[in-house]
C-alpha cells in the first residue's frame, strides 16, 4: 500500500492556472513534465523521478509535477507537440529547459541543481542568478520570429566610423552613450567589405561622393554597437563646460564631406534619441545611428546572428586548472568532459608553477597538514591552466569540480569531477577553478597576458581573401584592436623589414608591397606574436600546405613572395613598429 500512495504522489498534478500559479510557490527545484492532455504525462521518465526522489531524500526541496499545457495559459507555446518537455523551477523561476525524454540529461540537471541547493542551505555558495528562460518552445519559427520583431524594435545601432577608431574617439563615444543611460548590449569589431557599405547606405547611394564613401568605410576599423534606451535614456546629461577629450573637434574638410554627404540621409531624427544626444555632444559625425527596423535587422543578422540566444545568456569566463598528475596522466579524458559540458576553451596552456603562484591556487588548504606537501606537488611538474567560457560559466564550473576533498567527494557528491578525477597522490580536488568574478579576471590576466603584435595583409590580397583573413583572425580569439588600410612608403616598409633590407629579393618585396594599400593591423591576444605566426603558417606557401594546411598562407599564398600576410618576428619588434605605424596604438 504504501508503495502505491509514493507512486500516486510523486508527481503532483497542474491541470489550470491557478495549480500552476500555486506550484510556483515550491520551495527549491521542481521538475515540471509538461504533457498534451491527448497523449498525458512521459512514463518513460517516471522510473527516473521516482529513483531521484528516493536516492537523494531531498522532499522538502525537490519536487515533481506534471503540467497539461492545454489548460495553462504559461504553457500555450507548448501546446500541440509530440515531444515531452520538462521545465526546471527554482523558488518559482524557471531556469531550464529539456526537450525530449533524455533521462542522462534530466538526471544530470537534477542532481547539480539539488546539489546547489545542498549548498546554499549550508552557506557554502552565495544563490546563483540563473536566467529566466523565456517559454518558447524552440521549435517554433513564428515565435522566434516574433522575438525577433520585437528585437528590431528595441534596439538601435551604432557605427563609430573609421576615422572616430583610428583616432581613439572609439572609447570616448561609447562611453558618452552609457553616461546618457543606454546600453551597449552587444559589439562587434569590423573592417567593413564594400559589399556591405553599399548594402547597409544604399539610402545614400545615388550622393555625389558615395564612392569615396565607400573607401572612407573600408579604410579600418568600425564598432557596431546595438544599443538599448535604459531606463535613463530620456534624460541624457548635459556637459556643463567643455572637456578637454570632448571638445568638439574641428573636424578635417574630408570628414565634413562625408558628414554632409551621410547625415541628412542616415539619421532619423527624434526627441531624445541616441543620435540627438551624440548631436549634441559633438561627435554626430563619428557615429552613425541606425534605427530603422529593416535595417536593424539586416545589421543583426550580419554581425550577430545569435544575439536573442547570448542575450539571454550570462557568459562568463573562469580560470580552470589540471594540477600536474591529473594533466600529465588524464587530460584529454578532462578536456572531453569539459567541451560535453558546452564550455569553450578560450586559451590554454601548460606551464609549471612557482611557489607562489601554487600558493595562491591552493589557499584554500592552507591550514590543512598536506600543505607543503600539495605545494611540492604543485610545482613538482607541468599544470594545464585553461580560460573556459560558458553561460554561467564561472559557478557551472565550481558545481561541476564538487568539494574540495576527495573524501568529502566520493561519500556525497560522487558525480563530481573532485571524484570522478580523484587520484591516489592527493587528497584534494586534481582541478581547480576561480571563486569569483573578480579572482577569475585577475587570474586570467595573470596567466594570460595579452599582447599585442604587428599583422599585415599584403596588398595583393583580394577583398573576399581579406574578409576570410579577418574572420579567421577572429576565430582564433584575437581583437582587432586597431585596422588601417595605407600604402606603405618605402621607409616605413624598413620599419616593418629591419632585418632582410640586405637580401637580394629585398628589392621585389619594395616593389610588391608598393603595388598598393595594405591592410595594417595591431592584433591582441594572449601570445599574440607566437600564435599570429602560427596562424600565418610558415614563409612559403608550398611548405606551408603540407605542414599547416589550415594556416593562411597555405590557403591564399601565391608564392614566396606573395605569400599575403606578414607578422613582427618578436615582441620586441611588434612594439617598435606599431608604435611608429600607428599613433594611438592602445584598445579604445
Ligand atoms: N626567397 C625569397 N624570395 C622572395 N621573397 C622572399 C623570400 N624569402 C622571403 N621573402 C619575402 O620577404 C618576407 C620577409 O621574409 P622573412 O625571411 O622575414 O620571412 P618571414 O619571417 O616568414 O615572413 P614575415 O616576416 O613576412 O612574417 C616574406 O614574407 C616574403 O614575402
Amino acid at each position: 500500500m504504501a508503495s502505491k500512495k509514493r507512486e500516486v504522489q510523486l508527481q503532483a498534478v497542474i491541470n489550470n492556472q491557478s495549480l500552476w500559479d500555486e506550484m510556483l510557490q515550491n520551495k527549491g527545484l521542481t521538475v515540471i513534465d509538461v504533457y498534451q492532455a491527448w497523449c498525458g504525462p512521459c512514463k518513460a521518465m517516471q522510473p527516473l523521478f521516482r529513483k531521484l526522489k528516493n536516492e537523494l531524500n531531498e522532499d522538502e526541496i525537490l519536487h515533481f509535477a506534471v503540467a497539461e499545457a492545454d489548460n495553462i495559459v504559461t504553457l500555450q507555446p507548448f501546446r500541440d507537440k509530440c515531444e515531452p518537455v520538462f521545465l526546471f523551477s527554482v523558488n518559482g523561476k524557471i531556469i531550464a529547459k529539456i526537450q525530449g525524454a533524455n533521462a542522462p540529461l534530466v538526471n544530470k540537471k537534477v542532481i547539480n541543481l539539488i546539489n546547489e541547493e545542498r549548498k546554499i542551505a549550508a552557506g557554502e555558495m552565495a544563490r546563483p542568478q540563473h536566467p529566466e528562460i523565456p517559454l518558447v518552445d524552440s521549435d517554433s519559427e513564428v515565435s522566434e520570429e516574433s522575438l525577433y520583431e520585437s528585437v528590431q524594435d528595441l534596439f538601435s545601432i551604432a557605427i563609430i566610423k573609421p576615422d572616430a577608431v583610428i583616432s581613439g574617439k572609439g572609447l570616448e563615444i561609447k562611453r558618452k552613450i552609457t553616461t546618457a543611460g543606454f546600453i551597449i548590449e552587444a559589439e562587434h569589431k569590423t573592417v567593413f567589405t564594400e559589399e556591405q557599405v553599399v548594402n547597409f547606405y544604399s539610402r545614400i547611394a545615388d550622393q555625389p561622393d558615395f564612392e569615396e564613401f565607400v573607401s572612407f568605410m573600408t579604410s579600418g576599423l568600425s564598432y557596431i554597437l546595438v544599443v538599448s534606451q535604459g531606463s535613463k535614456h530620456n534624460t541624457p546629461p548635459e556637459e556643463t563646460e567643455p572637456q578637454p577629450d570632448t571638445a568638439p573637434n574641428k573636424p578635417s574638410e574630408d570628414q565634413c564631406e562625408i558628414e554632409a554627404k551621410v547625415t541628412p540621409g542616415m539619421m532619423k531624427k527624434k526627441r531624445d534619441s541616441l543620435q540627438e544626444y551624440l548631436e549634441r555632444q559633438h561627435v554626430a559625425q563619428f557615429c552613425d545611428i541606425e534605427e530603422n527596423a529593416t535595417n536593424v535587422s539586416k545589421f543583426m543578422e550580419t554581425f550577430f546572428p545569435d544575439f536573442i540566444k547570448t542575450k539571454s545568456m550570462k557568459l562568463e569566463k573562469t580560470l580552470a586548472l589540471l594540477r600536474p598528475n591529473l594533466f600529465h596522466e588524464r587530460k584529454d579524458d578532462v578536456l572531453r568532459t569539459i567541451r560535453d559540458e558546452d564550455f569553450k576553451i578560450l586559451e590554454q596552456r601548460q606551464l609549471v608553477l612557482s611557489e607562489k603562484e601554487a600558493q595562491a591556487l591552493c589557499k584554500e588548504y592552507e591550514n590543512e597538514d598536506y600543505f607543503n606537501k600539495l605545494i611540492e606537488n604543485m610545482t613538482s611538474g607541468p599544470s594545464l591552466a585553461l580560460v573556459l567560457l560558458r553561460d554561467n560559466g564561472l559557478q557551472y564550473w565550481k558545481q561541476l569540480l564538487g568539494p574540495k576533498t576527495v573524501e568529502e567527494a566520493i561519500e556525497y557528491f560522487p558525480e563530481s569531477l573532485c571524484a570522478q578525477f580523484a587520484m591516489d597522490s592527493l587528497p584534494v580536488n586534481q582541478l581547480y577553478g576561480s571563486d569569483s568574478l573578480e579572482t577569475a579576471e585577475r587570474e586570467i590576466q595573470h596567466f594570460f597576458p595579452l599582447q599585442s603584435t604587428l599583422g599585415l595583409i599584403k596588398p595583393h590580397a583580394t577583398s573576399e581573401q581579406i574578409e576570410k583573413i579577418l574572420n579567421m583572425i577572429k576565430e582564433a580569439g584575437f581583437d582587432l584592436t586597431q585596422v588601417k588600410k595605407m600604402s606603405l612608403t618605402p621607409e616605413q616598409i624598413e620599419n616593418i623589414y629591419p632585418k632582410i633590407t640586405g637580401k637580394d629579393f629585398y628589392k621585389d618585396l619594395l616593389e610588391m608591397l608598393s603595388e598598393g594599400p595594405s591592410m595594417v593591423m595591431i592584433l591582441t591576444k594572449w601570445n599574440a606574436v607566437a600564435e599570429w605566426r602560427r596562424l600565418m603558417g610558415p614563409t612559403d606557401p608550398e611548405e606551408a600546405k603540407v605542414l599547416s594546411p589550415d594556416s593562411i598562407r597555405s590557403r591564399f599564398g601565391i608564392s614566396k613572395l606573395k605569400n599575403v600576410v606578414h607578422g613582427a618576428s618578436n615582441a620586441y619588434e611588434a612594439k617598435e613598429v606599431i608604435n611608429r605605424l600607428f599613433e594611438n596604438p592602445e584598445e579604445n
